[in-house]
């Protein structure tokens, strides 16, 4: 493992952004695996020196008593100066958490793999040493070095200490599994044992210990039908580097904080660790749209290529890489591409049951449904859009689409999804579009003997995720589901698991 041996003290103390990406750079391309505890705690560090308002004494008075109006201005964080000797202590003091804790017999240096017993333990050791009570959703709880300053992490902040604790035991077969909205561990000689380390959402008994996905939630999207992001090191470097958070409060973001992330992100694509990991090139996308660096493909081509990792790597499974595409087409009034993000991203969502674990993409659901898509329409039809998209059958179309993946996700959920709030928006957004346009929109159903079929030959069935070939009624005779040409053709069902469509 690379850690301080490798480490390039010349670098400190670092003091700016290029200094902090020379230590994660040496790291990534030196020889030994980067060492997680070691980045995570210098870039808790250069964030919380930047984010949370650490101001000397003499200045703090200076800015009490000074005239300025902004608040923010007064109370300005100092440039970080990051100390060798600081990160040490903060690295051995882990190093001694986790050694004291867990004995771990070197069974004469033989090759050791992890066993369930060992991460539950590093997972006590962690979830133990918190804080008894402190407000979990904060910001910049996410490192080592906020565990190790202040005993606070996040619930990803917790998965992440574990792994980085494993690593500092000397496992490397312990590695972070990321879900879009969950974060647990994968380990043994296969690697295909998983375990639960942290917690998950409010007021939900924690399963630390128990292998993932047996339970009830094994339909549910926080478990991403069992395709989530499986980490290498480097990987799990782009987790914590995705973790960055640069608010500094509700409206602002601290600059160079932002800079740091930008800039590990680009490190890290250039390398190849992105590319099984769709939100990391999503959240570089978030970034490039605020601040495009030069010479860089454009956003929306990250955003792209978010999406063709997740449908290449993860079977078309996760949302989010088309939500981060439909919230770039909205932010830039591209309102008919938007209109078919949010529609694949119902794609994806139909296939799974709601569980009451799924509360955060039921969020995203209902605010593209109830906040985005009609202040679109209000837009569209206040008589000055002159390429209106309520003339526009193929947006029509992605609409339905849309409600309908939300419908399909709903059929078969213990929980409702739908309810009178949703209603009211739906009916305004759907009055706006003229008849004539809605006309020109051909419903393609799945005819029953191919459902027929599907009883009959069950050894024949698709699997949940593959759309069934359709072929549409405008002559082109192509199959697969096609949209063009305004022909809506139904997705494909859930089935219940017995290989019948549902
Ligand atoms: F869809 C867009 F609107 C989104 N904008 N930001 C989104 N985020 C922000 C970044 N984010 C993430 N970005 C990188 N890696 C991970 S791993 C993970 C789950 C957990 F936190 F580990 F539990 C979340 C997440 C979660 C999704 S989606």
């Amino acid at each position: 493992m690379a850690g301080f041996e490798d480490l390039d003290k010349t670098l400190f103390p670092l003091k700016d952004v290029s200094s902090v990406i020379e230590v994660f750079k040496g790291q990534l391309e030196g020889g030994g695996e980067p060492d997680l505890a070691l980045l995570s705690i210098i870039a808790g560090a250069f964030e919380n020196s930047l984010t949370c308002r650490s101001v000397s004494g003499s200045s703090s008075v200076a800015a009490a008593t000074s005239q300025h109006s902004d608040p923010m201005e007064q109370a300005q964080s100092q440039p970080p100066v990051l100390e060798l000797h600081n990160i040490q202590t903060l690295y051995d003091k882990f190093h001694a958490i986790m050694k004291t804790a867990v004995e771990v017999s070197n069974n004469n240096g033989t090759k050791h793999y992890a066993t369930r017993e060992l991460v539950k333990k590093v997972s006590d050791v962690v979830w133990n040493s918190l804080t008894r009570s402190y407000y979990k959703d904060r910001a910049h709880l996410q490192s080592l070095y906020s565990y190790l300053t202040g005993r606070k992490l996040d619930c990803f902040g917790v998965a992440f200490a574990v792994v980085a604790g494993c690593q500092a035991l000397g496992y490397n077969d312990v590695h972070l599994a990321l879900s879009e909205d969950h974060a647990w561990v994968v380990f043994g000689e296969t690697g295909l044992e998983t375990a639960e380390v942290t917690w998950h959402g409010k007021g939900n008994e924690d399963k630390r210990g128990q292998e993932v996905g047996k339970g009830v939630d094994v339909r549910s999207w926080l478990y991403v039908n069992n395709r989530p992001v499986i980490c290498t090191r480097a990987m799990e470097v782009a987790a914590l580097v995705s973790a960055i958070n640069p608010s500094l409060n509700a409206t602002h973001d601290a600059f160079e904080v932002a800079v740091l992330q930008q800039e590990l992100l680009w490190l890290l694509y250039d390398l190849g660790h992105l590319t099984k990991y769709p939100m990391a090139i999503g959240n570089l996308g978030d970034l490039e749209e605020i601040s495009a660096t030069p010479g860089r493909v454009p956003c929306n081509t990250l955003f792209q290529e978010a999406i063709v990792s997740a449908r290449t790597f993860y079977n078309n499974q996760h949302v989010y890489p088309y939500t981060y595409q439909g919230g770039y087409f909205y932010r830039n009034k591209k309102y008919k591409e938007a209109f078919e993000s949010w529609a694949n991203a119902s794609d994806v969502i139909r296939l799974y049951n709601y569980s009451r674990d799924d509360e955060e993409i039921y969020k995203e659901f209902l605010e593209i449904a109830n906040e985005l898509i009609p202040h679109i329409m209000k837009v569209e039809s206040s008589g000055f859009s002159a390429n209106t998209i309520l003339k526009k059958p193929e947006c029509f179309a992605n609409l339905l689409r849309f409600y309908d993946g939300i419908c399909q996700w709903e059929e078969g959920s213990a929980t409702p999804v739908l309810h009178i709030g949703w209603a009211k928006p739906l009916v305004n957004t759907i009055s706006k579009f003229d008849a004539s346009v809605r006309a020109q929109v051909h419903i393609v159903c799945e005819s029953p003997e191919t459902t027929e079929y599907q009883h009959h030959h069950p050894h024949h069935h698709h699997s949940k995720q593959e759309p069934r070939a359709q072929t549409s009624s405008n002559g082109s005779g192509a199959g697969g589901n096609c949209l063009n040409n305004n022909n809506y053709s139904a997705p494909p069902c859930k089935e219940n698991g017995n290989g019948t469509a549902g």
